[in-house]
C-alpha cells in the first residue's frame, strides 16, 4: 500500500480535530484518510478524505448508515483492508504513521497499541481453538507474557469480562452470543492497549444483551483509561457511550461534535434522520416514534453532483446540486458540511468546492 496514493477524485479535506479543543496532541490523528477499493474494473471510493482526532482516554462514536465507509476506516486505523484497498492520507498513532510504518513496527501497533472488537464475534474467533488460547495468543506473540504468566493473566481478563476462568477450555460454540464478543473484548484488552475500536460490537446480539456489553465495554474503557472509537449505525448508543460524534455519509464526515449536542440538536439534515430515526429508550425527553429516512445511500461510484445527501435531504435547495460543503464550523466545538451553516460569503470562499465528477445520476 502507498500512503502517498490518494484515490484520483478525492479532495483534501479540511482537518476536524474531533479531539475536543486545544490541549495534549490526540492520541489518534487521522488526517485526510481515502480508501477506494478496486473492483470491476473501477474503483470504489469508500472513503473520501476523512479527518479527525481522538485525544487520550476519550471517547469518539462514528455513525452512519451502512455502506458510508465506517468498517472502511476502522480497518485502514491497523492497515487491515485487502489488497484490493488503495489507501491514501496519514493515521498517526501516538505520532507514527501506521500507513507508512514497516511491518515489524505494525505487527507491534496491533493488539499492544490499539486493538479491534469486530462485529459478530462467531467470525472473528478460531472455531477450533479454545477460547483461553485465543485470549492468550497476542500476550504470547507480543512475547509480554512467558506461557503460565499467560495463563494468569487470561483467567483475570475473563474475570474482568465477567466470564468465569474455566471458560477458557471452552470452544466458541459452547458460548452465547453475549458471551463469545466478552471472550472478544478481553482478547482485545490483553496487551492493554491505549486504544479500542469497537465496530459495530453488540449488532448481532438482543437487546438486553447488547446493553450488557455495552456497559461492559464503557466500565472497562473508563476504568482502565482506555481510549475508544465506537462504530455504529445507532445514533443513540453512540450518543449514550460517546464523549463526542461523528457522522458519515457516503464516504465523508458530515458533522462532528459533543455527543449530546449533535443527538439533540444536530446541525446537518442527515444527523438529525439519523437521530429521529433511533430515539433515546428510556429518555422521558426523547418520547417520539422512531422515524426513517426515505431512501438509500448512493451508490459510492455514482455519487450525485453537489451535495451526496441532496436527493434524500428534508432541506434541500437549489445551490446544493452545485456545492459540495465540506466540514465547517457550525458552533463551539462542532463542525457541519452543509450549505445552511455557511454565510453566502463563505459559500464562496474554499469552504466549498464543486464536485470533482459532477454526472448526475438521475
Ligand atoms: N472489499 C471490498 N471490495 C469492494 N468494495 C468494498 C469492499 N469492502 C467494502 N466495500 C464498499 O465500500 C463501501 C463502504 O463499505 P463499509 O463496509 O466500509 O461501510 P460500513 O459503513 O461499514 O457498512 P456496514 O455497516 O454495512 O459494514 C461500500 O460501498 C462497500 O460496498
Amino acid at each position: 500500500m502507498n500512503p502517498t496514493e490518494h484515490p484520483p477524485d478525492t479532495p483534501a479535506e479540511q482537518p476536524a480535530n474531533t479531539a475536543g479543543g486545544a490541549g495534549p496532541a490526540p492520541y489518534l490523528e487521522v488526517d485526510g484518510l481515502s480508501v477506494s477499493y478496486r473492483a470491476g474494473g473501477g474503483e470504489i471510493p469508500a472513503v473520501r478524505g476523512v479527518s479527525f482526532g481522538l485525544a487520550s482516554g476519550s471517547k469518539l462514536g462514528v455513525a452512519g448508515e451502512s455502506g458510508c465507509g465506517k468498517s472502511t476506516v476502522a480497518l485502514a486505523l491497523l492497515r487491515l483492508l485487502p489488497r484490493s484497498a488503495r489507501i491514501g492520507g496519514r493515521v498517526l498513532l501516538d505520532g507514527d504513521d501506521v500507513l507508512d510504518m514497516r511491518w515489524g513496527r505494525l505487527r507491534a501497533v496491533r493488539w499492544a497499541g490499539a486493538s479491534i472488537v469486530f462485529q459478530g464475534a462467531m467470525h472473528s474467533l478460531n472455531p477450533v481453538q479454545r477460547v483461553g488460547d485465543q485470549i492468550a495468543e497476542p500476550l504470547l506473540v507480543h512475547g509480554s507474557a512467558a506461557p503460565a504468566q499467560a495463563r494468569a493473566q487470561v483467567s483475570e481478563l475473563l474475570e474482568q469480562v465477567g466470564l468465569p476462568a474455566w471458560r477458557e477450555r471452552s470452544y466458541p460454540h459452547e458460548l452465547s452470543g453475549g458471551q463469545r464478543q466478552r471472550a472478544m473484548i478481553a482478547m482485545a484488552l490483553a496487551c492493554r492497549p491505549r486504544l479500542i475500536i469497537a465496530d459495530e460490537p453488540t449488532t448481532a446480539l438482543d437487546v438486553m444483551i447488547q446493553a450488557q456489553i455495552l456497559r461492559l465495554i464503557d466500565e472497562l474503557v473508563t476504568g482502565l483509561d482506555i481510549s475508544m472509537l465506537m462504530i455504529s449505525h445507532d445514533l443513540s448508543v453512540l450518543a449514550e457511550t460517546c464523549d463526542r460524534l461523528a457522522v458519515m455519509y457516503a464516504g465523508r464526515i458530515v458533522e462532528e461534535g459533543p455527543a449530546d449536542e449533535v443527538f439533540a440538536a444536530a446541525r446537518h439534515p442527515y444527523s438529525a434522520a439519523l437521530s429521529a430515526a433511533f430515539p433515546r429508550v428510556g429518555d422521558p425527553a426523547s418520547r417520539r416514534a422512531p422515524r426513517g429516512l426515505p431512501g438509500d445511500p448512493p451508490d459510492p461510484s455514482e455519487l450525485p453532483s453537489g451535495c451526496s445527501f441532496r436527493p434524500r435531504c428534508p432541506e434541500v435547495q437549489e445551490r446544493c446540486s452545485e456545492v459540495d460543503p465540506v466540514l465547517w464550523p457550525a458552533g463551539p466545538g462542532r463542525r457541519a458540511a452543509c450549505v445552511q451553516v455557511l454565510s453566502p460569503e463563505q459559500e464562496h470562499s474554499a469552504a466549498v468546492r464543486p464536485q470533482p465528477q459532477p454526472e448526475e445520476t438521475g
